[in-house]
């Protein structure tokens, strides 16, 4: 089956899975029978994408008439023959036991036609073995969502043993047309990728606290505010749910052995229904305590608790490469969209060093002698080797980056595209050293004449700083100066380098990301773009050039009221402020802004340059800003883009400016 072979699809189940996987396909355009046992739970998961879908539209994420066809695209079932007997794939998303699974595959086979495609959104069970409950097990996969579906990228798209490799394209292909990245799980692996580097977490963390190495306290601290992980391996189980963990576990045990025996720890909160935020008490208490309340206090940051998790991931990840179930980049790239991290296990070890970790690994072992401390022969191999990435690229003149994109989408534009969009494209220290790379490339390259700068995703350009940037490293005051100087420098970059620069804004741009948009030449926004200095509303000040920057853009009094208010201001009234230069609607902004960017290039480089230059000293100082001008002015007159430029005007031609 190819991708254009796709036109209905079966999802069975209509729970939280099942109805936001009928939504997603719904909203890519295909025609969705979504089923469940009986009518009360198929109307109820209606009902949620229904009100689902208002909400996209309602935050213009959607017109309406783009979320009323998507909810006509779907109709509720609960007799299988009419919801699969003409389905091209089926996606299963019904309760995780295998004899209900059973049921429902010996019931899906008597009525599916041959050619469909069954793939299974387990998170939990073996590929393999579901399978074999059909007669197709080469056309039947995994195809694993994250929850909610709506808004998280991943897919997990799994091998069974039997699985055709025509089967996973069909599928991967089919997961990128709904809007997704698939990243395939070679090997039927428990835990397939994210949850076996997620969960060992989550139990390593616990058995630090029973060996007493450590306490809850100092495991969070460190796990959040040291290594930089989005939550505390203790807060992270208590989101997920300590007795989803607990069983994702109890199964790895079964079938990977003893390094994966679940601690005391974890096994008592499950025994006493303590689940985490679900159940109102975990190892937190969400009821008559604070939550996760994590501390930020450096004194509780504890070196060996690094090492000893960092270790036990990096040896996750040296089974899966190892054995050769995911690359490092494909590892990295799903926890990074399944677990929100800022960036994946393979990297934070390469960045530690895997050696250390190695020989961590080891001293643990044996110290305690415990089977979860026993490495992977892959991983001494990894720690021989210098790291899971091959630094060798870096050499040749290509560079890598993880929190931006640099690109190059048409003639003589480049685009520095923000990325990271599960975090509103928040600017992190790394982010800002990447950026600094990035400008260092656009400014050597004789080829690019504008550059466009935009924020991946839908939702923001950038919700300004990386929270975790301002509090990591016990929110150091000198730290945080530096951090300060380093995005004004970097940022004002952009108003130094001799070319254009156009930022292209949809969806949020506050705090540190309006500072860093007021550095642009040019600002376009959608329609739908909101605007702000909200670091009052965390008692902070701009700290990335917004007390200067801002004012000489909309005037004094602009600038303290945004800033004072710390209110949300529309493109519309931004552009009247005199921020915005043009506001365009969502669907024309991606046209719109490679025009505008195109339209700089195909300017005169030269002029452009000085004019720039003038501008900006002129700024600081008028006197000086007519001096360069004059300079400039001297410079150019007698270029061969101006004898271009005026030989253009004569022969009624567009002129084609070279720089010279
Ligand atoms: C020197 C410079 C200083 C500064 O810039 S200070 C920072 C100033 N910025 C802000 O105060 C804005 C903070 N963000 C927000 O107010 C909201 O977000 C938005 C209005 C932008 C969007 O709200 P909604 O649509 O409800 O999304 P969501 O659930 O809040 O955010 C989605 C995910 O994005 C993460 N995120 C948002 N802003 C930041 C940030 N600034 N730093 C780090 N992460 C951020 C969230 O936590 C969450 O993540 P999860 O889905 O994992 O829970």
């Amino acid at each position: 089956m190819e991708l254009e072979d796709i036109n209905t699809v079966a999802v069975l189940g209509a729970g939280n899975m099942g109805h936001g996987i009928a939504e997603v396909v719904a909203m890519a355009g295909y025609d969705v029978n979504m089923r469940d046992i009986n009518e009360e739970f198929v109307q109820n998961g209606y009902e949620q994408i229904e009100w689902s879908l208002d909400k996209l539209a309602e935050n213009d994420q959607l017109t309406q008439e783009q979320a009323d066809a998507a909810l006509e695209r779907i109709t509720p079932l609960v007799d299988m023959a009419e919801a699969c007997g003409d389905a091209d794939v089926v996606i299963e998303a019904v309760p995780e036991q295998m004899e209900i699974k059973q049921d429902v595959y010996t019931e899906l086979e008597a009525v599916a036609p041959d050619r469909a495609v069954f793939a299974t959104n387990t998170s939990s069970l073996s590929i393999t073995d579901l399978s074999e409950f059909t007669d197709r097990a080469e056309s039947f996969c995994g195809m694993h969502f994250f929850n909610p579906p709506i808004r998280m990228d991943l897919v997990e798209v799994i091998s069974g043993a039997h699985t055709e490799d025509a089967t996973l394209d069909v599928i991967e292909a089919f997961a990128e047309d709904v809007g997704k990245t698939p990243v395939r799980v070679r090997k039927d692996v428990p835990g397939f990728i994210v949850n076996r580097i997620l969960v060992p977490l989550m139990n390593e963390a616990a058995w630090l606290v029973e060996d007493d190495v450590a306490t809850i306290e100092e495991v969070d601290a460190t796990t959040k505010f040291d290594i930089g992980l989005p939550m505390g391996s203790f807060e992270l189980a208590d989101y997920v749910g300590i007795d989803v963990g607990y069983h994702v576990l109890d199964y790895m045990h079964e079938v990977a052995g003893d390094r994966y025996e679940p601690c005391p720890l974890m096994e008592t909160k499950v025994d006493n229904e303590e689940f985490g935020q679900k159940s109102g008490k975990g190892f937190y208490d969400y009821e008559d305590g604070d939550g996760a309340d994590v501390s930020m206090d450096d004194d509780l940051f504890s070196e060996t608790v690094k090492e000893r998790l960092l270790a036990v991931l990096a040896n996750e990840v040296a089974y899966l490469v190892g054995d050769d179930v995911a690359s490092p980049e494909e590892i990295d790239t799903a926890v990074k969209l399944g677990g929100r991290w800022p960036k994946g296990p393979a990297k934070f070890a390469d960045e530690y060093g895997v050696a250390d970790l190695a020989d961590a690994l080891e001293d643990a072992y044996e110290e305690t002698d415990h089977p979860r401390y026993e490495p992977f022969d892959h991983l001494a191999t990894v720690a021989d080797e210098g790291g899971f990435y091959d630094d060798a690229g870096e050499d040749d003149g290509t560079v890598e980056f993880d929190t931006i994109e640099l690109t190059y989408p048409g003639d003589k534009v480049a685009q520095i595209e923000l990325n990271r969009p599960q975090q509103m494209n928040s600017i992190s220290l790394e982010l800002i050293e990447e950026l600094d790379a990035a400008i260092d490339l656009v400014d050597d390259d004789d080829d690019v004449r504008a550059l466009l700068l935009t924020g991946a995703g839908s939702k923001a350009f950038s919700a300004g700083a990386d929270f975790m940037s301002i509090a990591g490293g016990g929110a150091d005051p000198f730290d945080a100066v530096e951090l300060s100087k380093y995005g004004q420098e970097t940022f004002g970059r952009l108003e130094e380098i001799e070319l254009p620069v156009v930022a292209a804004i949809d969806g949020y741009c506050l705090g540190g990301g309006m500072e860093l948009a007021t550095c642009a030449d040019i600002r376009i926004a959608t329609s739908r773009s909101e605007f702000g200095q909200p670091e009052f509303n965390l008692g902070l000040l701009p700290g990335w050039g917004g007390t200067q920057r801002l004012q000489r853009i909309v005037g004094m009094g602009r600038a303290k009221e945004i800033i004072f208010t710390a209110d949300r201001f529309p493109a519309e009234e931004m552009a009247a402020f005199g921020f915005i230069n043009e506001v365009v609607e969502p669907d024309e902004f991606e046209t719109a802004a490679q025009d505008y960017a195109a339209k700089l290039a195909g300017g005169p480089p030269l002029a452009m340059r000085f004019t720039k230059r003038a501008m900006q000293k002129g700024w600081d100082n008028h006197e000086a800003g007519l001096e360069v001008e004059s300079m400039g002015f001297g410079h150019v007159v007698n270029s061969e883009d101006v004898h271009e430029g005026i030989n253009a005007f004569f022969g009624d031609d567009e002129p084609e400016f070279e720089g010279k």
